[in-house]
């Protein structure tokens, strides 16, 4: 392999290891990921327990990735608001709660899901 190729490789599995950091750091410093984490964790024992069909392992999967996925760019904006500005200002605050905001309506929307998903099979 060329040092070309070697080099787009070393670019790549880098780019891995700065968003492995991005995860790690806001486990550490962000109790709501470490919250939806452990809640994630226990969905999927519950999944295995009750033996979700295919189908629904996707859904659940799915609802995992993208619950985790939007915490962390919630963390994010957090995160580019308070570099920005330490100050009150009324656009930090509009930029922060509709990063909340998102993370509400899927939160929200992944529990009904799992409510349809599980309920069924507990009772
Ligand atoms: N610079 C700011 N200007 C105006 N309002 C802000 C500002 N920073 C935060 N807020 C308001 O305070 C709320 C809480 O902000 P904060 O930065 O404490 O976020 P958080 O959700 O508590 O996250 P974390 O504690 O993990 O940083 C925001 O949702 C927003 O409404």
């Amino acid at each position: 392999m060329g040092s070309k190729g070697r080099s787009e490789r070393e670019r790549f599995i880098r780019s891995f290891s700065y968003a492995w950091d991005g995860i790690k750091s806001t486990f550490r410093s962000e109790r709501n990921f470490q919250i939806h984490t452990v809640i994630c964790i226990l969905v999927a024992a519950a999944a295995f327990f009750y033996h979700i069909t295919l189908t629904e392992w996707l859904i659940i999967l799915f609802l995992i990735g993208g619950m985790l996925s939007l915490e962390l760019m919630n963390t994010a904006v957090e995160r580019l608001v308070d570099l920005v500005t330490a100050e009150y200002h009324p656009l930090a605050k509009a930029a922060k709660d509709a990063a909340a905001g998102a993370v509400l309506i899927y939160a929200v929307l992944a529990v009904i899901i799992g409510l349809i998903i599980f309920i069924p099979k507990i009772l």
